[in-house]
């Protein structure tokens, strides 16, 4: 259908309306907006900005204009860019309470997540108690009791990288169109492993096969798909809201969006209706969504179909679905690829490779495997893992908050509705609080004989900005810390990683870790593409420990309720 004279008519009054009202008011304030690159009338800086790799030029403009710069991407969105810990702080912490909202992408939140999607509510009632709900779970005393869990998992991981990971250095597996990865590649096994440590926190299931994982690869079309739809900027109708009331003949993202809000309801709607159906028949479920269905089913709440929150305060069905499922998208990828940004890092500083692993030899030795109790004996390690977050950040540029009201900061208006970027790149690149920052050293945070303090927040003792700020603090952080220690711990005792060799020079073929987009994807967690790695046991000794702990591991499942290892 297309628009009649008089529709058009009244969208381009509406829309010159709105663009005066905005500028008077903006032009009211005694106060100016914060410095930046001069863009172009309407446009703003629209033009300026690659919007799925954003982060090299905004370090560069942070060189420019400092701790703080201001875009405008269309006609009246505004974006402020914080660069400096400092500016960060004093507005995601001091502040939080009015820095803790989210301008979502209206494509990707409004029409994909159907409004639903946790990690973009604003601060209002919903977020609150979705993320009140999410505490007995992932909070930090709860995620203690998922150790046991990421203790076994990390038992399969080892196993299955030394019966398969010699394959991922010979075959020429390529990375498909939307970052899937061939399900064998060791990028697959470490992606087994974080996924199947939410999904058994979330629905109480495990990723217990190596192949045909529909689960899994669902989860990281989704999350390929959410990654690039997400990022600031990268629709029209995000950057005008006059695009928005256009019908869908004119407007071919809102038809697809629609259709990705189907098939993401098909995943996350459908666990969640496999905890509902277990539940009718009288199978309960001890994970997040079934402990979350009974308590709502106890208030008188067992049905809630639709969107938001009951009048007596409960999570709805897609609310729900989109809760859990925000955990699964937020845990799974992160942790996957910082893992295999540490074994880039590993291979890429050989010195740092065998520092770690003397570490790891000297206070294990090798008639066993590292546990969580070797944690403050094993300092080194943790440095490399705080190394490797702060030199890779996997959400480079943060989640954006918003301005939830007119704020100052040193003079600067900060308009209300405003998206504020906590740019974790530059704070992480900063040669002042970082000397030679691009270099990767582990040293930065190691004192020997002391242990290392994993240090990232929320709100004291800072000293990376990985997770993010204030009340939007990655609420999964110390069930990630958790799973960079266990895996990489045991992987530096048990397991010989080497790249492939150039046939001519005989030198390994390691990524380039300074070439950022030929080694890193875009969109907004940007993660190491597939390479090359070869994996097998250090000795026969550790060979025999791994596949006898991946036995024992079996007996465990069972005694958990949960499935068995398929291989
Ligand atoms: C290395 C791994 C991880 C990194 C780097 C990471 C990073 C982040 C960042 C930067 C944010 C946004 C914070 C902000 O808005 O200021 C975030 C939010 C979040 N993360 Fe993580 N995360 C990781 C792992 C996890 C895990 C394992 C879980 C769950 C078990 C998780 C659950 C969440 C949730 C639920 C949010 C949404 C917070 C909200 O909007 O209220 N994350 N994470």
């Amino acid at each position: 259908m297309a628009l009649s004279a008089t529709e058009l008519t009244a969208i381009a009054i509406t829309f010159s309306f709105l663009a005066v009202v905005h500028y008077r008011r903006r032009n009211s304030s005694p106060y100016k907006l914060p410095p930046g690159p001069k863009g172009i009338p309407f446009f703003g800086n629209l033009f300026q900005v690659d919007a799925l790799r954003p982060y090299p030029k905004f370090r560069e403009w942070a060189k420019e204009y400092g701790e703080i710069f201001h875009l405008r991407l269309g006609p009246w969105q505004d974006v402020v860019v914080l660069n400096t810990a400092e500016a960060a702080d004093e507005l995601f912490l001091n502040r939080s309470k009015d820095f803790s909202s989210r301008s979502p992408p209206h494509v990707a939140h409004d029409i994909m997540s159907a409004g639903q999607r946790l990690v973009f509510l604003p601060y209002e009632k919903e977020w609150k108690t979705a993320r009140r709900s999410l505490q007995s779970a992932i909070g930090p005393g709860p995620s203690k009791r998922l150790r046991p869990a990421q203790e076994l998992e990390s038992r399969v991981l080892l196993y299955d990288l030394v019966s398969h990971g010699d394959q991922s250095i010979v075959e020429e597996l390529k990375e498909g169109p939307n970052g899937e990865v061939p399900e064998r590649h060791w990028f697959s096994l470490i992606r087994r492993y974080t996924t199947s440590i939410v999904m058994s926190v979330m629905y109480g299931k495990r990723v217990h096969k190596l192949t045909n994982n529909t689960y899994l690869n669902m989860i990281y079309e989704v999350l390929a798909n959410f990654t690039h739809v997400a990022q600031p900027g990268n629709y029209i109708a995000d950057a005008f809201p006059v695009f928005r009331t256009l019908p869908d003949i004119l407007a071919p993202w809102r038809v697809a969006a629609r259709k990705m809000h189907e098939w993401e309801m098909k995943l996350w709607g459908g666990l969640l209706k496999d905890i509902q159906g277990d539940m009718s028949k009288g199978i309960a479920s001890d994970c997040y969504v079934g402990n979350y269905l009974k308590q709502r089913a106890e208030a008188g709440q067992e049905q809630a179909p639709g969107c938001g929150l009951t009048d007596d305060g409960w999570l709805k069905d897609t609310l729900l679905a989109y809760t859990a499922g925000t955990v699964l998208e937020a845990g799974s990828d992160t942790t996957a690829s910082t893992m295999q940004s540490f074994i880039l890092m590993m291979l890429a500083h050989p010195e740092v490779l065998q520092k770690v692993r003397a570490e790891v030899d000297r206070v294990v030795g090798s008639d066993r495997m590292p546990t969580f109790e070797d944690e403050p004996n094993l300092p080194y390690l943790v440095a490399c893992i705080k190394e490797t977050l702060r030199r890779r950040p996997p959400s480079i540029m943060g989640i954006p908050h918003s301005a939830h009201e007119d704020e100052v900061y040193k003079g600067y208006l900060i308009p209300k509705g405003s998206t504020v970027i906590g740019n974790i790149w530059a704070i992480h690149m900063d040669p002042v609080r970082f000397p030679n920052p691009f270099a990767y050293q582990p040293e930065r945070w190691y004192t020997e004989g002391k242990p290392t303090r994993w240090g990232s927040g929320p709100d004291s003792d800072r000293d990376h900005y990985v997770f993010g700020w204030g009340r939007r603090f990655c609420q999964g952080s110390h069930i990630a810390e958790a799973s960079l220690f266990i895996v990489l711990s045991r992987l530096i005792w048990g397991v010989q990683f080497e790249a492939p060799r150039d046939p001519k020079t005989g030198s390994p073929v390691i990524p380039d870790i300074n070439d950022e987009a030929a080694t890193f994807s875009d969109g907004i967690v940007a993660v190491p593409y597939i390479y090359k790695v070869g994996f097998k046991s250090r000795s026969e000794k550790h060979a025999s420990i791994i596949k006898r702990s991946f036995e024992d591991a079996q007996a465990e499942w069972q005694v958990l309720g949960l499935k068995t290892d398929e291989r």
